[in-house]
């Protein structure tokens, strides 16, 4: 009998308690400028009716209305755009501020409390025995295969090479799934699907849709799940389910039937090894018992999202940049033929590291498509942003597209001039004006993992192909995504090289 009646009151005890908070958060974050808003909408009427193509641009405008500093609100959530170095250095370099903000949520059915989502003491182990996968020794030993994937990407664009245009993304992103698989898990792509784009397009749309739910604030969960895209949603998270579960199959059979042992032995001395981080990653979950089924299935889906979408993304606008400057490229060609003289690819870390003006190449192409344009923190104590209080429970929106292509750090921004990250022209840089990668304790895992994937595969396509764009970076419209994309994709041609003797 009196259990209706006190659920009631608790219900109601409980909706004051989250008023009050709100409203605590609310009185101070009104103080910072920001577009009007409504209540349970927020400031999301600024999009309605506006195509899903325009956004990028609609976004753009509200940004260059308030920048550097404002507020929005997405439905009930505040949140606070940043986009001058010296307020990013703040919540970036803070020990604090390291909790991902509620867009990351979305991505908690499919990454599940993977190292990039996960918080608090789980997130910390989990970030420990990672980076000791990611220590020089064992990328070194990764240069061989980088090769060999490289010389399988160009092999694969022979097709190509006939003078038609043709969107090179789809081949970026098999070549880099390719590259994650055989070496964080280790496992041969093939092994796991004969329909590697299928894949790929699920990852697109399980972004896509995440993005959705961040556009919809109003759609709650169990409602969600009842609407056409709520239905996609968990199809989708079944075959993407499906393809890790399959890794995490072969792998299991492929330890069963190898002598781990032999492949320790090879990754202490350094040479090629087929010690994976999946292999890592299981041996913590043997030994220690710390990693649990979920946490493994987590995080092999965090690097099948991370560890390739993001290079195949920024091979493929270095390749558009390439195709739009002959100059560039011809250097860039010509370094190539001074390091590896006489051979055709670099087959060797110190050969890769000698590639330096390819180096700030990749550098620029970062610069001016950092992967994720936005990145998020839920503050979880109050920060002092100039003469603005902005208060724990708000959502800080870093704007790294924004710093990095800010004049007063970089001069004619929209520019691609690699010349900007010679050594000479660093001098005077603010470390946080740009930061593709992130920065502080929760900086990019994989940072040096990828910059020399994206050496070594570039350096192959370079040595095999001359590259033509077909439009220029003018034209170029951009895609509102998790991702810096392009909406039409990235269309070059290419034209086969003699090998000079
Ligand atoms: C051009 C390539 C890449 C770029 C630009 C990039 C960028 C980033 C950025 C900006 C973050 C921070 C995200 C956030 O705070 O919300 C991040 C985190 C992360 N990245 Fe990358 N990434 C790249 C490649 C990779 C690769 C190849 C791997 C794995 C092999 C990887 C693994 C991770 C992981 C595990 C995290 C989460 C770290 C944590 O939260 O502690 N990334 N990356």
């Amino acid at each position: 009998m009196l259990v209706l009646p006190l659920f009631f009151v608790v219900l109601l005890w409980y909706l004051i308690i989250c008023i009050k908070w709100k409203k605590n958060i609310f009185d101070v974050l009104e103080k910072i400028p920001g577009p009007k808003w409504y209540p349970f909408i927020g400031t999301y009427h600024l999009f309605r009716g506006v195509s899903r193509e325009e956004i990028f641009y609609k976004f753009g405008e509200v940004v260059g209305q308030y920048a550097p500093l404002f507020r929005s609100w997405n439905g009930s959530v505040g949140e606070v755009h940043l986009m001058k170095p010296d307020h990013l250095q703040i919540v970036l370099k803070s020990s604090v501020h390291i909790i991902k903000g509620p867009l990351y949520k979305y991505l908690f059915p499919w990454l599940g409390e993977g190292v990039f989502i996960s918080e608090g003491a789980k997130w910390f182990l989990q970030r420990k025995f990672l980076t000791s996968s990611f220590h020089f020794k064992i990328l070194d030993s990764f240069t061989e295969t980088f090769a060999d994937k490289g010389l399988s990407f160009v092999k694969k664009l022979e097709s190509k090479a006939n003078g038609t245009y043709f969107d090179i993304v789809p081949d970026s992103a098999v070549c880099t799934l390719g590259v994650i698989c055989e070496l964080a898990m280790g496992v041969p792509l093939e092994q796991i699907t004969d329909n590697p784009l299928r894949h790929i397009k699920n990852v697109y749309e399980m972004t896509e849709l995440v993005i959705w739910r961040y556009w919809n604030p109003l759609v709650k969960d169990p409602f969600f799940y009842l609407l056409p895209q709520g239905r996609r949603y968990t199809k989708i998270l079944k075959e993407l389910d499906d393809f890790s579960n399959k890794v995490i199959q072969i792998k299991r059979t492929q330890r069963l039937n190898t002598s781990k042992r032999d492949s320790m032995v090879g990754a202490e001395s350094g040479k090629k090894n087929n010690l994976s981080f999946l292999d890592i990653i299981m041996d913590a979950k043997e030994k220690y018992g710390t990693v649990t089924n979920s946490d493994l299935r987590g995080l092999m889906n965090t690097f099948l999202l991370a560890g390739y979408e993001t290079t195949a993304i920024t091979i493929s606008w270095a390749i558009f940049h390439l195709g739009n400057s002959p100059e560039i490229q011809q250097k860039a060609y010509e370094e190539l033929q001074r390091v590896v003289k006489g051979k055709r690819v670099p087959t060797t870390m110190e050969e890769l590291h000698q590639l330096k003006f390819l180096e700030c190449i990749i550098k620029e192409t970062l610069r001016l498509y950092p992967v994720l344009p936005l990145i998020t923190r839920e503050l979880t104590e109050d920060i002092q942003i100039e003469n603005y209080t902005v208060p724990a429970g708000t959502q800080a929106v870093l704007h790294l597209f924004g710093v990095q292509r800010d004049p007063e750090h970089f001069p004619e921004p929209n520019k691609f001039d690699p010349d900007r990250f010679l050594p000479e022209n660093l001098k005077d840089r603010h470390p946080f004006c740009y930061v593709p990668f992130s920065a502080g304790p929760r900086n990019c895992l994989g940072m040096r993992f990828a910059l020399l994937e994206l050496k070594a595969l570039l350096a192959s396509v370079i040595s095999h192909y001359k590259i033509t764009s077909m439009v220029t970076p003018e034209e170029i419209k951009f895609f509102a995504h998790v991702m810096i994309r392009s909406q039409n994709g990235i269309h070059v041609k290419i034209e086969k090289r003699d090998l000079v003797a």
